[in-house]
């Protein structure tokens, strides 16, 4: 019987390697990975064109076999993203997007949903890491407010990257999470703006790659409104310990 994780398995490390020899070949390109930034190398995002990696999005999914893993591969330049892809291996899903040029999955383009109306919609989001009862209790606090406003429901794959490929699909209205890293949701942030979608911080500022908070939706009236009711908090930022004066 085929091995699905092996196979999945097997697409990760392929792609991520193949990013890795692309950016050998580019040597002045920098790079920004899970496991590099896990094995002390820098988590920092200048103009120098950048490759931000997660191999494997829904680590947790991964090793309980729950079927929602994504390779996720995003590439900056003057810290903005230039492309993106995401990888969702058991899905056999390959969402990209070039700047300017569309998003797509397995070739088909892809908008996001054109619902203006909360109660409508459906908003992903995760429990995420964290067990601190003081941010597990946000969390649910937030969850309950915007349940409650009311809306259809709420979702979640269990990976920023996915979650953010189903907002650029049209098949969820929105996506916020706090805690995530930049490596999961750079390839997710082009691939929902060239769906149509828009990106924000948690408190309805600009989206900061680095500060570990975000929330894409289809259009802006959904994002502000999720917005209003999320119980913000402020984990500590990707590049805390790497900041640079540039
Ligand atoms: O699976 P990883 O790459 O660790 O990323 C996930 C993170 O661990 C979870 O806490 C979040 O809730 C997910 O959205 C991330 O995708
Ligand atoms: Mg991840």
């Amino acid at each position: 019987m085929t091995d699905l994780w092996q196979n999945a398995m097997d697409h990760a490390v392929a792609l991520a390697r193949k990013a890795g020899s692309v950016s050998v070949c580019l040597s002045f390109c920098l790079f920004i990975g899970e496991e590099s930034v896990a094995a002390g190398e820098p988590c920092v995002l200048t103009d120098n064109p950048t490759w931000i990696v997660d191999p494997v999005d829904g680590t947790t999914n991964f090793v309980h076999g729950y079927p929602f893993v994504a390779v996720s591969i995003g590439f900056a330049v003057n810290r903005k993203l230039e492309f993106g892809v995401v990888y969702s291996c058991i899905e056999d899903k390959m969402y990209t997007a070039r700047k300017g040029q569309g998003a797509f999955c397995n070739g088909q383009l892809l908008n996001v949903s054109d619902q203006k109306e909360i109660s409508q919609s459906i908003i992903a989001t995760e429990f995420g890491s964290n067990r601190d009862t003081e941010v597990v209790d946000k969390i649910f606090s937030s969850m309950r407010k915007i349940l409650c406003l009311p809306i259809h429901g709420i979702r979640g794959v269990g990976t920023a990257a996915t979650n953010m490929c189903l907002v650029a699909s049209g098949c969820v209205e929105a996506y916020y999470e706090i805690g995530i890293h930049c490596w999961d949701i750079a390839a997710g942030a082009i691939i929902v703006t060239e769906a149509g979608g828009v990106l924000m911080d948690v408190d309805g500022g600009p989206l900061d790659l680095m500060s570990r908070r975000v929330v894409a939706a289809n259009n802006k009236i959904i994002a502000e409104r999720i917005v209003k009711e999320i119980d913000a908090f402020t984990p500590l930022r990707d590049d805390a310990s790497t900041e640079t004066e540039d």
